[in-house]
């Protein structure tokens, strides 16, 4: 399979290279070519496989560069009961008849992000060490995807990773899952803004290609397909577990923010996975669910990004996104230039065409949005109902889940964290009485010595902080 950008240049290119590069030269996003279609009988063979088997057999459609008895090692070697709690390791989870959770963030940092990071990890060795590199990451994070990477790259030979965070609006936990890292090869940098700088400072670094290459600079944030392509892979998994047959189909709620969860879903569902709808659940920061309403993109700088008890998805400007744009667009490399990289950069907005507009329900798309109130009274509802504890952002996708599902049609929400990340919002909903549990392990977690640095929003400062600390 051959990769090109969602910008226009059509250059194809392999998957290790685009796995160490992260964003295409030209500032776009890499995709495949062509998405493999899934044909009956392959989707029937796949039923019944083991997770790390199944991913196995969707990553090999997409991955030609490395043997196949490697890349059946590493899914192996990935996802395994002891990491990831179960032998399903992505677990339903019913919680009323037609809904149930899909249940991803049982891996060691507790969120959906270890399902693609520690393949991401063991992939990124595999290739460093076949071709004796070093990388050096750059990554931006809300709060999650900040601890899963770190805790994937740690002790990895040739890796480094630079974190930028938005200082002071991660959870308690989430702040001190990533800071608490003593790790030589692990830096955290607390920046002074939102997510939103966070991720314009990794894509500036990324498009300044003499520093990137002098550098090595790659990422692990969605923007990398690598992450997208492992997630693909719970779609499928998910959807064995719900039906019986392959003539049944399936809806997914996504909680959304950077648009990177449920791009897979979109991906898996091009290549031919039975999946009625997919449902963008967004919180109090809903650019995502107000395009999908009116067909305007308008991304909202950091004083109209509010913060919410569901910080993970305090994101206005989902880098991710454009994937799906070039899709929509009927991969018109031009005109997604037109719209990401210039409309964008000078109004901060844009609109499709009523015509592309209508192309939506093609694709399957429908979107909600949900409140702090809304948060609490599901994650009430829930554990008085089912006796289920969920987290806040799970929360926002079970509520849009009950405004949008179909009788026939079973409605799987993706639990994309626990609720031991967000113990002050559990309580305000539950009162003190009710505890998330959490592994024993991470009993002492806010107590540990931290180490991380305040940074300025500034990518020059960055630079010269990744300057400082990588040998040439
Ligand atoms: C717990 C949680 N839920 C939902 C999301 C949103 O996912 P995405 O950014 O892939 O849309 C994130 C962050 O990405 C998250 O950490
Ligand atoms: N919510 C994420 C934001 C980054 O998303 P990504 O999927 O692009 O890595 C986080 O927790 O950091």
């Amino acid at each position: 399979m051959k990769y090109i950008s969602t910008r226009g240049d059509q250059t194809e290119r392999r998957f290790c290279e685009i796995l160490l590069e992260g964003l295409a030269p030209d500032g776009g996003l890499y995709l495949p070519v062509a998405y493999p279609q899934i044909d009956a009988a392959t989707l029937a063979a796949w039923r019944g496989l083991s997770y790390a088997d199944l991913a196995f057999e969707i990553l090999s459609l997409y991955i030609d560069d490395i043997p196949a008895d490697d890349l059946r090692a590493l899914t192996r070697k990935t996802y395994t009961a002891e990491v990831f709690g179960t032998e399903a390791i992505v677990p339903l989870k019913p919680l009323e008849p037609g809904l149930c959770l899909e249940s991803l963030s049982n891996g060691p940092t507790l969120a959906f992000k270890d399902m693609a990071m520690q393949l991401l990890g063991n992939l990124f060795e595999y290739e460093l060490g076949r071709r004796g590199e070093q990388l050096n990451i750059l990554g931006a994070t809300s709060g999650d995807t900040g601890s899963a990477a770190e805790y994937a790259m740690r002790g990895k030979a040739g890796v480094r990773v630079f974190m930028l965070s938005p200082y002071g609006r991660m959870s308690p936990f989430q702040q001190a899952q990533m800071f608490s890292l003593q790790d030589e090869n692990i830096h955290n940098l607390a920046v002074e803004g939102v997510f939103d700088d966070c991720q314009d400072i990794v894509k500036a670094v990324s498009n300044d290609l003499e520093f990137k290459r002098a550098y090595r600079i790659g990422t692990v944030n969605s923007i990398n397909w690598a992450r997208l392509l492992a997630q693909v892979v719970y779609y499928f998994a998910g959807y064995f577990q719900a039906t019986k047959s392959n003539d049944e189909q399936v809806s997914f709620t996504v909680p959304s923010g950077n648009f990177g969860n449920v791009c897979a879903g979109h991906v898996a569902r091009r290549m031919g996975l039975p999946v009625k709808h997919l449902v963008v659940a967004t919180n109090e920061n809903n650019v995502l669910e107000e395009f999908f309403r009116t067909g305007t993109y308008r991304v909202r700088g950091s004083s109209e990004t509010w913060e919410t008890s569901s910080p993970s998805m305090d994101i206005s400007k989902a880098s991710n996104f454009e994937r799906f744009v070039f899709d929509l667009l009927g991969r018109d490399g031009a005109r997604t230039k037109a719209l990401f990289g210039d409309a964008l950069n000078r109004e901060g907005v844009f609109t499709v065409s009523p015509e592309e507009f209508a192309r939506i329900p093609g694709y399957g798309f429908q979107s909600g949005r949900s409140t702090h109130a809304d948060r609490l009274a599901t994650i009430r509802a829930t554990w008085a109902g089912q006796g289920v504890l969920i987290d806040t952002h799970t929360a926002d996708g079970v509520k849009v889940a009950r405004e949008l599902r179909e009788d026939g049609v079973p409605m799987i929400v993706l639990e994309t964290a626990l609720p031991a990340k967000f113990e002050g919002t559990i309580a305000e909903a539950l009162g003190a009485d009710v505890h998330a549990p959490r592994p024993a392990a991470l009993a002492d977690l806010e107590s540990r010595p931290k180490r991380f640095q305040v940074m300025p929003a500034d990518t020059a400062v960055i630079q010269q902080y990744v300057r400082d600390h990588v040998p040439l």
